[in-house]
């Protein structure tokens, strides 16, 4: 268990990536002004991270703005090599990065491990597309005229990452940038830093070139967000958090015409029609849920159940709930961590006290924790309806409630009705109403028959509040490109 007493380089297979510093055009970077990374488990600091001012973070993107240009000129399979090597680098130092998320972020070790390998998963794939950038020629419209079209990297693309997942939120962007011949600028969130920082200790030792990749922590995340959208050497922002502000970057980006990618707030339903396998949609339920305790885009927030199968599956969650266990995400057999901060906890608190303002009874958990940390137990409510909290807001923590319904209209419905439209599920074996449901779920993602949709081969994204653009699968890629058309007369 990392406590008061143990340091964190400690716990490492190799201290120095613990590193807290501004990676800035290939230089380790600190300033006299530091901020402090707690870890959620026990509320001790764990690190002072260097702080930078908007002006610093603009010299990074001074550094990416020159890089840049001879970046571009590397052939695609000479950036295959070295973001082949970054993969390989996260995979063998695999157990320390996801020791440093651990500490910092709270997830349970084995879930942080996990990211690790989801977020190399990119650098992997981005890797094989940096090689398959095609361009195409078309029959010209005269019969001295040739038209080609090549695709070109946008430039210096910057981002803004949330601290849910501290490693995959960057390289889900970065390597589709430098794949495409972008150079980046990475500010972290604040509670998250050092997951970002590793990131930039292993891609000098990759031999990503000085300037390709740089990372700016700063405690100021407006001002840092203002630089990039108002410094004319970005060309390219890519955002993900919350859709309050993404609201916000959009309007800042807007005064230049900026090019962005936003992966926004979700309100996933989660539907159990009565010819669902109930104990796979259990487990499935579980995964959606509970994965991170809550704190994902993707987690289920609605949970509807058909009425012929409400009180069997509502007793067989409320029996898997109970088996997960609340602790320290360095502890063995940890299901669950903390939460991220306090805030985080009165979110869950509000939106249990909403709903059983309104009638929902609450069936399982809903206790805090008497420990050090932010923690608060997993908590399933009965008798929700859509005039509650949940219904219209992303709790974003370890709270199932569920819903009854009828039939497939009412249920299609219910689940559209929301301003969001990132990830949808729901369990059924029927296989018109499979393809019915799966039509008309106004979402970017559904899962059919499953909890957990997370891959780097598809395209991840969300319609209508949820966000702009497509990460991931060979889509993630042209939103680092700018398509060029060449109009030849011969
Ligand atoms: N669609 C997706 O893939 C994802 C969506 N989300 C959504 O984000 C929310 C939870 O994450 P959370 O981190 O609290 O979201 P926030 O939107 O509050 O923060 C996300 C990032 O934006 C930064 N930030 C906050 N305000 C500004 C600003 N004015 N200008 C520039 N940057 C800013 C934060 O910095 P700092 O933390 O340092 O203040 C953080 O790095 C939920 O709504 C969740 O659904 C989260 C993850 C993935
Ligand atoms: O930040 C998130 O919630 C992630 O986008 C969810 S996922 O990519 O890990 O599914």
């Amino acid at each position: 268990m990392l406590d008061h007493a143990t340091n964190l380089k400690s716990l490492l297979k190799d201290p120095a990536l613990l590193e807290t510093r501004a990676y800035i055009d290939g230089a380790w970077v600190e300033t006299a002004k530091t901020f402090e990374v707690t870890n959620p488990a026990r509320g001790d600091v764990i690190a002072k991270v260097t702080d930078l001012s908007r002006e610093e973070v603009a010299t990074a993107i001074d550094a990416a703005h020159a890089a840049q240009k001879d970046w571009a000129q590397w052939t695609g399979k000479e950036r295959a090599a070295v973001l082949r090597r970054w993969f390989d680098l996260m995979m063998e130092n695999q157990d320390d990065l996801g020791t440093i998320m651990t500490a910092e972020q709270g997830k349970p070790l084995a879930e942080a491990k996990g990211e690790v390998a989801y977020g190399a998963s990119f650098v992997e794939f981005f890797a094989e597309e940096a090689k398959r950038i095609y361009g195409e020629t078309i029959p010209g419209h005269a019969r001295d005229k040739r038209i080609t079209v090549i695709k070109q990297p946008i430039g210096v693309a910057a981002s803004i990452t949330p601290w849910n997942f501290p490693n995959a939120m960057i390289t889900r962007k970065a390597a589709p940038a430098l794949a495409a011949g972008c150079a980046f600028v990475a500010r972290p969130a604040a509670e998250t830093p050092l997951s970002a920082i590793a990131l930039g200790v292993l891609a000098e030792r990759a031999g990503i070139p000085a300037g390709v990749f740089n990372v700016v922590p700063s405690s100021s995340s407006s001002e840092v967000g203002k630089e990039f959208c108002e410094n004319p050497k970005v060309r390219k922002l890519t955002f993900t958090g919350s859709t309050e502000v993404g609201r916000i970057l959009l309007r800042q980006a807007a005064d230049q015409v900026m090019k962005c990618s936003m992966e926004l707030g979700g309100n996933a339903p989660f539907i159990v029609f009565d010819d669902a396998d109930l104990d796979a949609a259990v487990e499935g339920a579980i995964v959606c849920k509970f994965r991170n305790n809550g704190q994902t885009c993707v987690c289920a927030n609605r949970i509807y159940v058909q009425d012929g199968v409400y009180d069997a599956f509502a007793e067989k969650l409320v029996a898997a709930v109970g088996k997960l266990k609340v602790g320290d995400g360095l502890e063995e057999g940890t299901d669950l961590g903390p939460l991220i901060n306090q805030k985080a906890i009165d979110k869950v608190q509000e939106h249990i006290a909403d709903a059983g303002s309104k009638g929902a009874t609450v069936v399982y958990g809903s206790e805090t924790q008497d420990r050090d940390g932010t923690f608060f137990g997993p908590t399933v409510v009965t008798g929700a309806t859509k005039d509650m909290a949940f219904s219209t807001e992303e709790t974003f923590g370890p709270l199932a409630p569920l819903f009854r319904f009828r039939d497939e209209d009412e249920v299609i419905a219910l689940a559209n009705d929301t301003i969001f439209g990132l990830a949808s599920y729901f369990y059924a074996r029927d296989l018109s109403r499979v393809y019915k449901v799966a039509e008309a779920l106004e979402y970017g993602i559904v899962g059919v028959n499953t909890g957990l949709i997370s891959t780097e081969l598809a395209p991840f994204g969300g319609v209508k509040q949820s966000g702009l653009g497509r990460e991931g699968s060979h889509h993630g890629i042209e939103d680092y490109l700018e398509m060029k058309y060449i109009c030849m007369t011969v």
